[in-house]
């Protein structure tokens, strides 16, 4: 399955719903008229604004005196999100407290915090109309009411009604929601808690996968777990400027920086899962075309940084919600890089699934008119980030446990004999290393036993090299049916075997060694209905304490036993002397 088709289609039909539906053209609703519409407010906890409401779309910046009353039309869920615009959208209602015995204190607030203008004209009881222009294109601190979105609070006498027209606008064209809500300044207060307390989980639940990444990057010095982490504050500040919280708190006195900012952070949080994807799905191996396709696109979002800061503007936006949105075909990716080989990819295509889910409805959202819901599914979106970004820690998990598994086998590999499976000369040096240590620290005493078949040669010449290598497995089998957990054999080379005996005397090693060769000898192997019998000797030698010999020495005196060992006639076993000076032969084990 080639993927290029895929993010073909799926980047034609992003661009075609965006286009189609960004200009859309308000739809008819019922009757028009210019009846006054009325909500009422005498016993407001918390509301939106749309449902009662009414609405009207111009692309000329016109007062309100100018407004044609009878041309609004009834705002409802359907007709909420208006695509990409900068038209001027007009919402016109009036608040009636008349059923209220006391004065109503509210807050109008809009649902997201990248509204780049609101115009509040407000007029109690057909009095004077007043205005207050709310616009995030000043600092932060000029806000009349501090909140992570544009909002304004005012109170309507009771017994009474505020008039409100509403104008909302975006200087440079963006996805516009007429999404506004209508809150008692008490319920506005602990429902703004509650959501600060969300939002507050989703960063503290960021920052700990930061931390994770980082020490990750840290300890195992791949650049894998670095660019994960660049994709966690990438995703990070994108969200913190989608819900208002980085002009708030980050940057409050940089304007430019909540408006300009934004397609910034889409297209770096695009390109770090685009980067940690290539390493660690290993496109350029498995998918090379694939991988080509990704470096195209990394040039073209880094060309679009650039032009950003240059002043280019429209193309910008779309490349960076299309980028956002074709992350979307990474979960084909691991799903092909699964099916490839990559287990761990498993893990990762579930987490590009929910980040998926979350951003299509977003996007569809902000793009069309085909969900009622305003922008709440950016929430979605955002849940599902976290979520991806859990699964995404998982799958970095699952590769390290994998990687890990492999070098554990890579390592067992290496220390093996292929033919008898017993351990190998480099697994004996470190086996023989660490023995030492113990036993220099006061643990038993270990003994160096070297085995060599007798004549082997002659084995290999009436038999056949594969009947000389069955009897060396055979013996291989023996070695390790004789020995204990704790001890360790290996194939030293060709026909010659060790053993490291842990033993409390040189005679109770002796004892091991005569029954291995007892047992040798008595046993001749069975091969293609021949027994070819056989036989071995052995030299032994006492391990000692780092500080009196080396490895090599050891091995020497060991040697030296089964040279006597062999020229004493061999199926014999030879204890090596007190020291590396004197003779083998001390102690002789065998058929004389
Ligand atoms: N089948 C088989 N033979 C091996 C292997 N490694 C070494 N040999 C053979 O082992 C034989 C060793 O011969 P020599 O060193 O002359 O010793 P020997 O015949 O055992 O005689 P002594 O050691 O003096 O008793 C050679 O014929 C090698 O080819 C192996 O992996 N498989």
């Amino acid at each position: 399955m080639d993927l290029l088709p895929v993010l073909r289609w799926l980047a034609a039909t992003l661009l075609l719903l965006f286009s189609v539906h960004s200009y859309g053209q308000p739809e008819e609703f019922g009757q028009k008229g210019t009846q006054v519409p009325v909500i009422d407010i005498s016993a407001l906890k918390h509301s939106v604004l749309h449902a009662g409401a009414s609405y009207w779309v111009t692309d000329r910046d016109l007062t309100v005196d100018q407004l044609p009353l009878g041309e609004f039309q009834p705002l409802t869920a359907a007709c909420l999100n208006r695509g990409i615009t900068d038209d001027y959208h007009w919402v016109r209602v009036r608040l009636d407290n008349l059923a209220g015995a006391t004065e109503k204190r509210w807050v109008l607030y809009h649902e997201t915090s990248y509204l780049d203008e609101l115009s509040v004209h407000y007029a109690d009881n057909g009095g004077v109309r007043q205005q207050a222009d709310l616009s995030d294109r000043v600092p932060f601190s000029e806000r009349p009411f501090v909140h992570r979105t544009l909002a304004f609070e005012h109170v309507t006498p009771a017994g009474g009604y505020t008039d409100l027209w509403l104008r909302l606008h975006f200087v440079k064209a963006d996805t516009l929601t007429l999404n506004l809500f209508l809150s008692d300044v008490g319920q506005f207060a602990s429902a703004a808690h509650l959501e600060y307390l969300l939002l507050g989980s989703y960063y503290g639940l960021m920052l700990v996968l930061l931390i994770i990444a980082l020490l990750g990057a840290f300890i195992l010095r791949q650049s894998l777990y670095l660019f994960y982490a660049f994709f966690l504050i990438s995703s990070l500040l994108t969200w913190a400027q989608l819900n208002g919280l980085s002009f708030q708190y980050l940057w409050p006195n940089s304007p430019w920086w909540h408006n300009e900012g934004f397609n910034i952070t889409f297209l770096l949080t695009s390109m770090s899962a685009l980067q940690f994807s290539r390493l660690f799905l290993k496109t350029k191996a498995l998918f090379p075309r694939v991988d080509q396709l990704i470096k195209a696109s990394l040039w073209l979002m880094t060309a679009a940084i650039l032009a950003r800061f240059l002043g280019v503007y429209v193309p910008v936006l779309y490349l960076s919600h299309v980028s956002l949105a074709a992350l979307i075909s990474l979960a084909v990716l691991g799903f092909m890089a699964y099916r490839r080989g990559l287990g761990y990819a498993r893990w990762y295509s579930v987490a590009w699934v929910l980040y998926g889910l979350g951003l299509l409805v977003s996007v569809i959202s902000a793009g069309t008119s085909l969900f009622n819901w305003g922008m709440a599914p950016l929430y979605y979106a955002q849940a599902g980030g976290a979520l991806e970004a859990i699964f995404l820690l998982i799958a970095l998990g699952e590769k390290l446990v994998g990687w890990d598994r492999d070098r554990r086998v890579a390592l067992a590999v290496a220390n093996e004999d292929p033919l008898t499976g017993l351990g190998n000369r480099r697994a004996f040096e470190e086996a023989f290393d660490r023995l030492q240590r113990r036993s220099g620290a006061g643990g038993k005493r270990v003994f160096l036993v070297l085995i060599d078949l007798d004549l082997f040669k002659v084995v290999n010449d009436r038999y056949g090299h594969d009947a000389g290598d069955e009897v060396l497995k055979e013996l291989g089998q023996l070695l390790r049916r004789c020995v204990r957990p704790e001890d360790v054999c290996v194939r030293f080379g060709g026909e010659e075997f060790a053993l490291l005996l842990q033993a409390p005397s040189a005679r109770l090693a002796m004892d091991v060694a005569e029954r291995i060769r007892a047992e040798f000898a008595a046993t001749p192997t069975l091969y293609q209905g021949e027994d070819i019998e056989h036989t071995l000797s052995a030299g032994l030698a006492e391990v000692g304490a780092p500080e009196a010999f080396t490895r090599n020495q050891v091995i020497r005196m060991a040697d030296r036993a089964l040279y006597a060992a062999k020229a004493g006639g061999r199926n014999r076993i030879c204890l090596y002397g007190d020291g590396p000076e004197s003779q083998p032969g001390l102690s002789v084990a065998g058929d004389e």
